[in-house]
């Protein structure tokens, strides 16, 4: 993943990329081009009239014919060349991973405890389901879910960061990947995948194309390029009987011949489009991966370009996402202490980042420790359903959570909830920091005041996604008081809280059915179902398991506004596409007006009015013609690589200026080239 830009532009490359594109010319590989390999039968054909002409006299002049051949072949190897230099940079890229795909021994527990025994098997043998032990210096034997534990890692093998990260139990950080490196501690890891699925093979097929099938936009437009090739093959036949009709009826002229014939036809097939078309494709996970985001099918690259609705979860989003205990704040009779007192009872077990910052808080606030707790203790973890978190002693229950929970709670087991409770909760709610009430067993005892900070640039970044005609929504598992802050404070178009797992579920449905597209960010197991069902999912590298699953595209910076990246990406991949595809286009129909006349001019002398580009010699005005058809390939593959320049506008505005830029561009570009070619051969010939 470590590859540098340079390399990428390095010689090495290049010279790959030329060996590859002459492979490239071998027809069976041709095949998933039909355009272009319908060039390389025509560039057969010219070559064999070539050959005829050099023992037998024929009416057209043999350097016409072999210069013909020579550019005919440079069309192919052009278009050939942008496919293996877009798929090179990729094969360089899953080099460097397969690199740390090395043979790993796993050490194979008996049952899930660290004191259970293990036996020591290659990691190929480890089967999805299987339980290891990962220790200090170890790597990771395969991709798994930390189901024990808390170690510290380091992923550069797979992210390219070589900062360590945390990888525990319990929490939305609990998916580790194989070949990653434990740096401390020891974890138990229960592996998800079977070996060759893993989520390093999965990356390296993606990136090296291998594996790479035509999306289905893809398919459609080639279906077009097809029936317009065969339109073209079409009118060239009809040039043919035509011709021969009218020398027959007057007397005039020359049959036209197949060189001639077949020049024309790759004039006016959509030749350029064909050619970069594959290169598009690719350069756009390209661009993706140089971001550090892995798109597990180029569908959902596509898909992201056409977003109606982004959906983000707020805490880590839209906030930095380390919601931290800043205050605690009693109810009622009770003191400041005795609230800190019971939130760290209820929070020592805790797993959760919130957790441990209301450990961190009340020790630093009242010099409250972590104390031995007894034997009988009944951990309650925090989940995304009861939203609350605490621990059971002797008979006795510590909890938090959220408002609305705590309450429901308390009200289920008979009590009561103090009257100014709902004033401190909004208080804090108000100010967009996530209350969380505090109480021993059905006692309020104070509310915690968790804050989380925006991020910094995310209103701009939302103003943008307006302008382009993409509308956001925040869901948040937290209180609507809270959400409502955070989204005015945002920018976010509209929100939605108290989300539960099948709330969220719920939402993406909506959307999809008023046929709208939907993108989805998420890190948790409660956002699995509705990443699945997001036409974009993008899961972040950190989060769990089940969100890698779930989603299309994987962002290994776990940096959850790259959302917007992946957007801008699909969109600038679409655009691309369209812009070239008109260029392609139009630049065929102006090379029709240009050729055509040229062309038969022997025949129809009375076309010379149409000629309007004066080009006398019609050899050397199809030549010129079949020379700019194949240049344009070359000139265009870095556009096709790097991707259209565009401006966040709404689509039909973008639909109207691309039509101005590329549209007319294409138009009059044949034109000043083809004359500027014929000038210079002029000179030679
Ligand atoms: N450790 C915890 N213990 C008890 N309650 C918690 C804990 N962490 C969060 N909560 C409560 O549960 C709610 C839901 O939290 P969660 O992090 O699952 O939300 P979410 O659906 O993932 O949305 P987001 O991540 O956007 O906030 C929080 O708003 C908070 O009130
Ligand atoms: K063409
Ligand atoms: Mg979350």
């Amino acid at each position: 993943m470590s590859v540098k830009k340079s390399d990428l532009y390095s010689p090495e490359i290049f010279k790959t990329s030329l060996i590859n594109s002459f492979k490239k010319l071998n027809p069976k590989e041709l095949i998933s081009n039909p355009v272009m390999l319908s060039v390389e039968i025509g560039s057969i054909l010219t070559t064999l009239e070539f050959i005829r002409q050099i023992f037998f006299k024929s009416n057209i002049p043999i350097w016409f014919t072999g210069w013909v051949s020579i550019w005919l072949w440079f069309t192919v190897i052009f278009s050939n060349f942008a496919e293996a230099f877009s798929e090179s940079r990729g094969k360089a890229r899953a080099e460097s991973l397969k690199k740390s795909k090395t043979q790993i021994m796993a050490k194979k527990l008996e049952n899930a405890s660290f004191d259970s025994r293990y036996i020591t098997i290659p990691s190929t043998d480890l089967k999805k389901g299987d339980i290891v032990l990962v220790e200090q210096d170890d790597l990771v034997p395969g991709d798994g879910e930390v189901i024990s534990g808390a170690a510290l890692v380091n992923e550069s093998a797979v992210t390219g960061e070589s900062a360590p990260v945390v990888r525990e139990a319990g929490g939305d950080r609990s998916a580790v990947t194989g070949g990653t490196l434990v740096i401390s501690n020891s974890i138990i890891v229960k592996i998800t995948s079977n070996p060759g699925e893993t989520f390093l093979d999965r990356m390296i097929s993606m990136v090296e194309g291998a594996k790479r099938r035509k999306t289905p936009n893809e398919v459609a437009l080639e279906v077009l390029l097809i029936a317009l090739t065969l339109v073209f093959i079409f009118v060239v036949i009809n040039l043919k009987a035509l011709s021969t009709y009218s020398i027959n009826s007057s007397g005039h002229g020359s049959p036209i011949s197949i060189v001639i014939l077949i020049a024309l036809f790759v004039c006016l097939a959509p030749t350029t489009i064909a050619a970069l078309l594959p290169a598009i494709g690719i350069a756009g996970m390209d661009r993706l991966f140089r971001k550090n985001v892995v798109a597990l099918s180029g569908k959902a690259v596509e898909a992201a370009g056409d977003v109606n609705v982004l959906l983000l979860d707020k805490t880590g989003t839209i906030t930095l996402g380390n919601r931290q205990a800043v205050d605690f704040i009693p109810i009622g009779k009770h003191t400041k202490e005795e609230c800190a007192r019971i939130a760290l009872m209820s929070s020592l077990t805790d797993e959760t980042p919130e957790g441990r910052s209301i450990v961190v808080l009340a020790k630093n606030q009242y010099n409250l420790r972590f104390q031995e707790l007894p034997s009988n203790t009944e951990t309650i973890p925090f989940s995304a359903k009861t939203r609350m978190s605490g621990v059971n002693i002797d008979s006795h229950r510590y909890r938090k959570g959220s408002a609305d929970a705590i309450s429901d709670y308390i009200l289920q087991n008979g009590g009561s909830v103090p009257e100014d409770m709902e004033e401190v909760v909004m208080e804090i709610s108000k100010s967009g920091g996530t209350p969380l009430v505090v109480t021993y067993d059905n006692e309020v005892i104070g509310v915690i005041n968790l804050k989380d900070i925006l991020k910094t640039g995310i209103k701009e970044r939302f103003e943008q996604l307006r302008k382009m005609g993409i509308k956001t929504v925040m869901i948040t598992g937290d209180n609507p008081l809270t959400a409502a802050t955070i989204a005015a404070e945002a920018g976010v178009d509209d929100f939605l809280a108290q989300a539960k797992p099948e709330d969220k579920l719920r939402l993406v449905k909506e959307y999809q059915q008023q046929g709208l597209m939907v993108a989805m960010t998420g890190d948790g197991t409660n956002d699995a179902p509705a990443l699945a069902q997001a036409d974009v999912a993008v899961a972040m590298n950190t989060g769990t398991q089940a969100a890698r699953e779930a989603a299309n595209i994987i962002d290994l910076d776990s940096s959850p506004t790259k959302l917007l990246d992946i957007v801008d990406i699909g969109k600038q991949l679409l655009m691309t596409r369209g812009a070239l595809t008109t260029f392609s286009i139009s630049n065929d129909i102006a090379k029709y007006f240009v050729i055509i006349p040229a062309a038969v001019i022997s025949i129809y002398p009375q076309l010379n009015a149409l000629n309007i580009m004066q080009l006398s010699n019609p050899y050397l005005a199809i030549l010129s013609a079949v020379i700019f058809n194949a240049i344009v390939i070359p000139l265009l593959t870095p556009l096709a690589l790097k991707g259209v320049w565009y401006r966040p506008m709404k689509a039909e505005n973008l639909l109207i200026f691309n039509l101005l830029i590329y549209g007319l561009g294409g138009l009059i570009a044949p034109f000043i080239g083809i004359k500027l070619i014929y000038l210079a051969l002029s000179l030679f010939i």
